[in-house]
């Protein structure tokens, strides 16, 4: 089977290389989300989490104290938040009001912690429904899903294998029109976005709404996809979105297959000035389940190039800012730690968000049976959290963050400091800096306009 998938890889980083190789890249840092004051924030956290793919109600399995470990350990300040259209919509143009509130207490958690939440319209192989069992897919209500007696054979070797099954490709034929026997399934989800909208419009922890996790084209894949359908359900959804929410930020993905991996997306740009790029990140040496060292090193190097060169194109045909949706590994493989540094430094070099996935607990999270592993202290790391101007570099360095700025006026910067480096605070090149101890932000105070360079070292 692995030498099937090197086979993939190959065919793919060739392609990618050639399309990425053609034509230079846009340069970065070029839009940012920005907070209510007009700061530029940084997004850094995690995606919380897989466990709502499998449960009955549809939420993580995540308590209130989870969250507070994690902002003690890693001092994060964004959650990918996973939803599930088959609780939101549990029957046709039914909301279920009950999942919203619960889904609303577990964005307080993350609130009173000063964390952004993006609320992700999660899917995997269509939905849960995809065989009798419920093991496989996650996302879509039953009655939603219409695989015509096709079959969905299960056992396979790996997971994304469902893809290919003629059950699950009839599932998403029928979603995307494909077929023109459901016309009605892609506005029932732009409804069910309306209802989330309508309830977390003035929720000031939302930052977004990811409008679908990992698109698939079922039998119609590549640009023909990405300029159809998916293109026409963003635009249905962002004006049921938009009906409701002015202002939050609406998070478009590319399709997953081959963008994930370094290809280029097709995605066209959409008619909303707070447009999001969310693509993922999972470089295909491994995903295929070896680690960051030897050639798989080398490969994965070469298309996490080619993958910052395709979005930043991407992103700027769309006039959106950037932010990484998904990257994550298997953290016991070798080399694994500093694979996840240079995505968090590849994070600052683009000005670019960034949720880990995931939040779950096990080898590739934070924690396995509760206690710390490596990815802790990899993400507990110096990172301005909001910006008072346009960034026009960020740079971390063990006991040393360098900001800089254009400034605007929009306020103070906010920059959080792990205790490793910085065990008493840091102290500012520039400006009136004050600590909180607590949360270990420091909060700086610099001139209203012009150029700000800000070096944080240790010490106060
Ligand atoms: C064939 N298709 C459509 C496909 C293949 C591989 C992935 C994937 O690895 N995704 C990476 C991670 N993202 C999901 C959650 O969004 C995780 O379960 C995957 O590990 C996705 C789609």
């Amino acid at each position: 089977m692995k030498r099937t998938g090197l086979a993939v890889m190959a065919v793919v980083l060739i392609a990618g290389g050639v399309a990425a190789a053609t034509r230079s890249a846009p340069e970065p840092m070029a839009r940012f989300i920005t907070d209510d004051q007009g700061r530029a924030l940084m997004l850094h956290g995690f995606n919380t989490a897989s466990s709502a793919k499998g449960t009955p109600d549809g939420l993580p399995k995540l308590t209130e104290a989870d969250v507070e470990r994690e902002y003690a350990d890693m001092g994060t300040n964004f959650v990918r938040f996973l939803l599930q259209w088959r609780a939101v919509e549990p029957q046709p143009g039914v909301y279920d009001t009950k999942y919203l509130d619960q889904v609303a207490e577990r964005v307080a958690w993350y609130g009173k912690r000063g964390y952004h939440v993006l609320l992700d319209m999660h899917q995997d192989l269509w939905g849960n429904s995809i065989t009798p069992g419920g093991e496989a897919g996650n996302g879509a209500p039953r009655w939603a899903t219409h695989l015509d007696g096709l079959p969905v054979a299960t056992g396979h070797w790996t997971w994304e294998m469902y893809y290919l099954e003629p059950g699950v490709i009839r599932a998403f034929d029928h979603f995307w029109n494909t077929t023109g026997e459901h016309p009605e399934l892609m506005d029932r989800y732009a409804g069910a976005w309306k209802a989330v909208a309508a309830r977390f419009k003035d929720d000031p922890a939302v930052i977004g709404y990811d409008l679908m996790n990992e698109p698939w084209g079922g039998s119609l894949q590549g640009a023909a996809f990405e300029s159809g359908p998916l293109a026409e359900l963003y635009r249905r959804c962002i004006k049921q979105i938009r009906s409701v929410d002015p202002a939050n930020w609406i998070f478009v993905e590319p399709q997953a297959v081959g963008v994930n991996w370094g290809l280029p997306t097709a995605l066209p740009s959409f008619d909303d000035d707070r447009v999001v790029l969310a693509p993922h990140l999972y470089p295909l040496p491994l995903d295929l389940g070896d680690g960051y060292e030897g050639g798989s090193r080398e490969w994965t190097d070469r298309t996490v190039g080619w993958w910052k060169e395709n979005m930043l194109r991407t992103a700027e045909r769309l006039k959106a800012p950037i932010v990484l949706g998904e990257f994550g590994l298997d953290m016991t493989k070798p080399g694994s730690s500093e694979m996840v540094e240079s995505v968090l430094d590849l994070g600052d070099e683009l000005g670019m968000g960034r949720a880990y996935w995931s939040r779950d607990d096990g080898p590739w999270g934070p924690y396995t049976d509760g206690r710390a592993g490596p990815l802790v202290k990899v993400m507990d790391r110096a990172y301005p959290r909001a910006i008072g101007g346009t960034p026009t570099r960020i740079s971390a360095e063990p006991g040393r963050l360098t900001v800089e700025f254009e400034a605007n006026g929009s306020g103070p910067t906010e920059i959080y400091l792990p205790a490793d480096e910085f065990p008493g605070g840091g102290k500012a090149s520039t400006g009136t800096a004050s600590w909180d101890r607590a949360r270990r932000i420091l909060t700086v105070q610099t001139p209203a306009s012009g150029r700000v360079r800000l070096v944080i070292t240790p010490g106060q």
